[in-house]
């Protein structure tokens, strides 16, 4: 095992594989959106990228947008193809991009539930796969990614999809793809379960009687603040719960409920995660 380069010259290897990465963007919504505000802001050269998305017209964040492949005919090809459309759109897009297969361009793909040995099989012998899981809050660079890569991804290539996916908040490999249902289930997911939470939070208010824009607002801040606690102090999130209940007092009765054996929030969001991962294996298609 060669011994890894000191931590800052990691992060001058990553700048400059960001600086000189070129990359297709397949799928410029929300997840791609985020993706690409992340990457302009840490380096990536906004004339090394182009989206290709038939609903874009007039580019995206300041980058050229095409509307198919076609237009790219004779074009250099990129370092990264970066998929980024629905994981129901992805054996009628791939075929398109087949010629990047085989070495030379990493495929990078987010979507739900798709495996490596598809984009294996889609795109041929020996092109480097790496299956990611972002999440939303990757749009204000508080994402969570976990990123798989098969066999072909080189060092160099490795290297460069790590910077893509640190450039828009924290990152996990992991080497079992396994994972990766679960891992959608949890942090892919998750973002929408906290603003359930927050939804529900708020409805709870105006059934106790506040007005519903200050029970809005309360839901709000309580769950972003705590969000921020939670981030912020090295505290167990157990321990930051404990902090607020004191015995025999409004948070404990709270808690009852919501720790319920048969039906508090675990046994629901065991279900829920249940019913997500189950969800993404269904879509490998
Ligand atoms: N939204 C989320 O929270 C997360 C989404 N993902 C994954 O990201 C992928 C995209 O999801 P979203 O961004 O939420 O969906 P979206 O619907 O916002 O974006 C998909 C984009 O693909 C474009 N598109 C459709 N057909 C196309 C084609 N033939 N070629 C190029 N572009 C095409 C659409 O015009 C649209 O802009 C999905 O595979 C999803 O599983 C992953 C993590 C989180
Ligand atoms: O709902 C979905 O399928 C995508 C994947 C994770 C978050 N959104």
């Amino acid at each position: 095992m060669t011994e890894a380069p000191p931590s800052g010259e990691i992060a001058a290897l990553s700048q400059a594989a960001l600086a000189a990465a070129r990359l297709w963007l397949v799928g410029g919504g929300k997840m791609g959106g985020a993706l690409l505000t992340g990457w302009l802001d840490h380096g990536v050269v906004p004339d090394h990228v182009t989206v290709i998305d038939p609903a874009l017209s007039e580019g995206l964040g300041g980058v050229r947008a095409v509307a198919a492949p076609s237009a790219l005919a004779g074009e250099a090809r990129p370092d990264v193809l970066v998929l980024a459309v629905k994981p129901q759109m992805m054996d009628a897009v791939m075929p398109d991009y087949r010629d990047l297969g085989g070495g030379g361009t990493v495929v990078l793909s987010v979507a739900a539930g798709r495996n490596i040995g598809g984009f294996e099989a889609a795109f041929g012998d020996g092109t480097p796969v790496v299956r990611a899981m972002p999440n939303t809050p990757a749009a204000v660079h508080r994402g969570m990614t976990v990123a798989c890569a098969n066999p072909h991804v080189s060092d160099t290539a490795r290297t460069l999809c790590d910077a893509l996916l640190r450039a828009v908040g924290d990152l996990a490999w992991v080497e079992t793809e396994s994972l990766m249902d679960a891992v959608t289930a949890v942090s892919g997911s998750g973002p929408a379960y906290v603003f359930w939470l927050t939804e529900c939070l708020a409805t709870a208010g105006v059934e106790a009687g506040l007005p519903a824009d200050l029970a809005a607002r309360l839901a709000r801040a309580t769950v972003s603040g705590a969000g921020a606690l939670m981030d912020t102090v090295e505290d167990e999130p157990g321990v930051l719960r404990r902090n607020v209940t004191s015995p025999g007092g409004t948070t404990a009765a709270a808690l009852e409920v919501l720790m319920a054996a048969q039906d508090g929030l675990s046994p629901l969001m065991t279900r829920a995660v249940a019913a997500a991962a189950t969800r993404s294996r269904d879509l490998a298609g």
